[in-house]
Parts: structure tokens; sequence; C-alpha cells
């Protein structure tokens, strides 16, 4: 089966999202998410200048071949934008093999080792009462479990709190970075009552969740682990930055407060001691930025030897095109934990048509072969790129921080 086309779809449906579509020589065909946020176009030129035209009348069926031509080949290996570009193509292909074999993804992968993949969602507000009303609101809709974040009192502009209460909350908000402030005491201070709050409120069964976004220092992380200790958090994430890997046995020294880092990961060098070592108790790496499904199953392989258990990254950010292939993923591999769900605006849902339902605080992938979803190309058109940014963040004195 031969590729004859690969050509990447940009298109900008209240946010950027990028696709690449691999078109074989017997009509059938495979897509990719290459969305990397705020580095788009980076990804589209390294695409289009230094992988499509290498994978024109290559056979589709060589996933391996292709992505090791692509990881080794590449001479200089790893980083975001090289292995989101990798991770497209690879997704690609993988759809386009199990359409050809007339299976859903998961069914190539191994098959079910569950029936239905438990999601979190993200309850955020202004303040602790508007993030409890959200939890409430999340609670209806029947999820299980809940990410909350709220702003702290004298910080302008906090993580994870949409600009104003209901609105989708959007990181990537301007087309130079936004500047925003951080003050760690005062949220130190502050995120315990949250929990507290939360657990007042709906008890002990209900799963919480909470990001700390890079922002402590591995002391700060090992005390705020232990501050929280009695409200059983289901995971604390990215609580410290992990470039450092050892970092985290300090945190480990001082709290049994479960932990999950590796949303910004995007190969297994990235955490290999995190697992190895135990120091992580959820690894996030997703299919668009750690290689797809070839890279993040030997990802997810090595954590099984470790008990470390997969979380997926699924902010709005990753397209349905990653959401659906993730699933499928989260439906065979057998260390799942949980995967990260944010709906997206519905202009990107009806870009995107896609099998996979969401059902009392779960999802299945649907069961049309490959990964379920398509795009809509002619509406897809309808919206162009627009640059958008990340923020940084700058504590009170002006010291540049970790946003
Ligand atoms: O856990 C998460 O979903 C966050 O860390 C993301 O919202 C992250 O900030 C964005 O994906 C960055 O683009
Ligand atoms: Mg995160």
């Amino acid at each position: 089966m031969k590729i004859t086309e690969a050509r990447v779809i940009v298109t900008c449906p209240g946010r950027n999202l990028i696709t690449l579509k691999i078109v074989t020589d017997s009509g059938i065909y495979g897509i990719g998410d290459a969305t990397l946020n705020g580095r788009e176009l980076a990804v589209v030129a390294y695409l289009e200048e230094h992988v499509l035209p290498a994978l024109i009348g290559r056979d589709a069926h060589r996933i391996e071949d292709i992505w090791q031509y692509l990881y080794r080949g590449a001479y200089w290996r790893r980083g975001p934008v090289t292995m989101t570009a990798i991770a497209a193509v690879d997704v690609a292909l993988w759809d386009i093999k199990a359409k050809a074999a007339q299976m859903p993804l998961y069914q190539l992968l191994g098959g079910k080792s569950r029936e239905r993949v438990m999601v979190y969602g993200h309850a955020t507000g202004k303040d602790i009462e508007g993030c409890l009303d959200e939890v409430a609101r999340h609670v209806e809709l029947g999820y299980k479990a809940v990410r909350v974040q709220c702003g702290i009192p004298g910080i302008a502009t906090t993580y994870g709190v949409a600009k104003r209460s209901g609105e989708r909350y959007e990181p990537a908000d301007s087309d130079l970075p936004a500047e925003h402030v951080w003050d760690t005491a005062k949220y130190l201070n502050h995120v315990p009552k949250l929990f507290a709050a939360v657990r007042e409120r709906f008890g002990d069964d209900l799963h919480i969740l909470h990001d700390v976004h890079h922002r402590l220092t591995p002391i700060e992380a090992g005390r705020l682990g232990k501050s929280v200790e009695p409200f059983n958090l289901f995971w604390l994430e990215d609580c410290t930055p992990a470039e450092n890997q050892e970092a985290f046995r300090l945190i480990r020294q001082h709290t049994t407060t479960p932990l999950a880092v590796g949303e910004v990961f995007n190969s297994i060098h990235d955490c290999r001691e995190l697992i190895q070592e135990q120091l992580i108790d959820y690894i996030r790496a997703t299919l668009v930025h750690a290689g797809g499904i070839t890279h993040v199953r030997r990802i997810a392989d090595f954590a099984a030897l470790y008990q470390v258990r997969t979380g997926f990254h699924g902010a709005t950010d990753l397209s349905p095109v990653c959401m659906g292939a993730a699933l499928h993923f989260d439906t065979w591999v057998p260390n799942f934990g949980i995967q990260e769900h944010m709906p997206h605006d519905e202009r990107i849902d009806e870009v995107f048509p896609h099998a996979y339902r969401f059902d009392d605080g779960h999802f299945t992938p649907g069961k049309t072969p490959g990964h379920g979803v398509d795009i809509n190309e002619e509406l897809a058109a309808k919206y162009p790129y627009k640059r958008a940014s990340l923020p940084v963040n700058r504590l009170e004195d002006g010291t540049l921080w970790h946003w």
C-alpha cells in the first residue's frame, strides 16, 4: 500500500489545530494531530520541508520502519517539534492500517482491556465558591474525577482559570505572550483550602486532581504534597519542572500524595528515571507530542514494569484526532490510569467528526475502523490560522518564572 499524498491542514475553529492527512494508492487515508500550542507553524514547516516529501512512495504498512527513519534519520533527535511531526505521521499510519484491517484501532493494539475509559473534567473558578459550583456541574454530568483550579486572592491571573466565569479556558489567548504574575506563598496558603472545601461539600469518593503547572521548587512541592495528604488527591500534577528528574526524589521523601508528570515530555528519555525510580505515579506524555502510538506504547510498557499508570494530557489544544486515538490507546493499555477531557468548542467538533462518546464520566472510542476521527476539509478551510501565544509568568519582583 503506497503513500501517494501527504498534506498538512491548518485550521483555527476557535483555536489553531494542525492535521496531517496521508493518502494511499488503495484510496484509504489516515489522519494525525500535529498541533503544538503556540508553535504550530514550526511543526508545519518541519513536516512540509523535511518529512512529507520523503514519505511519498513508501509502504504505508511499514509503520515501525518509517518511525525509525524519521527518528534516527533526523540526526537532531527528540524535541517537541520533531516528535510532534513524527507523531502526526505515526498516528495517521496506524489509522490507515486499522482501516485496511477493517477494525477499530484498539483491536489492532491488542484488544480491549476495559469496557470504558474514565476521564476527568476541569472545574475552575475565580474563587473557591465558583470552583465548587463547577465541580457540582461536573458531578451532575457524571464525572467521577474532576480537576480543581481556582483564583488565588492577591494574584491577578492564575493558571487554569477562564477570564470570565462560564467561558472556556484557553491559555494561548494573545498574539504575543501575555504577562502573568505569580506568588508562590499566596498560592501555598490558599490552595489547600480549595481541596478542603471540595471534600467538605462532595465527600470522599470524588477523585480530585490538581495541576500546579510547574511552579514550585522541589521542597515547596514536598510541603504542598504533605499538606494536602488529608484530602487524598487522585494526583498533584507538574508540581515542579521535570527536566531535572532527580528533583522528584526530594518530593517523594516528603509526601505520599500521588504525582503526575509529562505533558511536556516528548520521549521516553524525558521520564526514564522518574519511572524507574518510581518517583511518579502517572505519566502524562500523550500521542501528539511524544512520537505517536509507536513511541508512547514503549513508554507505557516501560511504565507498567514500575506500576506507573497512564494519565494522558487531553487539553483542548490537542485536537479531536489526538483525543480519538488516545481513547483507543486507553481502551487497550493494561496500565491505564485516567484520561484528561476538556470538551472542544462546537466549531471544532464540526470540523472533526468523531466516533468517541461521553457517558456517565467515561468515554468509549467507538467501533469504526481506525481511530474514528475525520476532518471536514471544506469546513476547516473556513477558519484561517491566527497566531496565538502561551503566556509568560513573572514573580511580583519581575523574575521570569515558570508558566
Ligand atoms: O494539564 C493541562 O491540561 C494543562 O497543563 C494544559 O492546559 C496546558 O497548560 C496546555 O496544554 C498548554 O498548551
Ligand atoms: Mg497540565
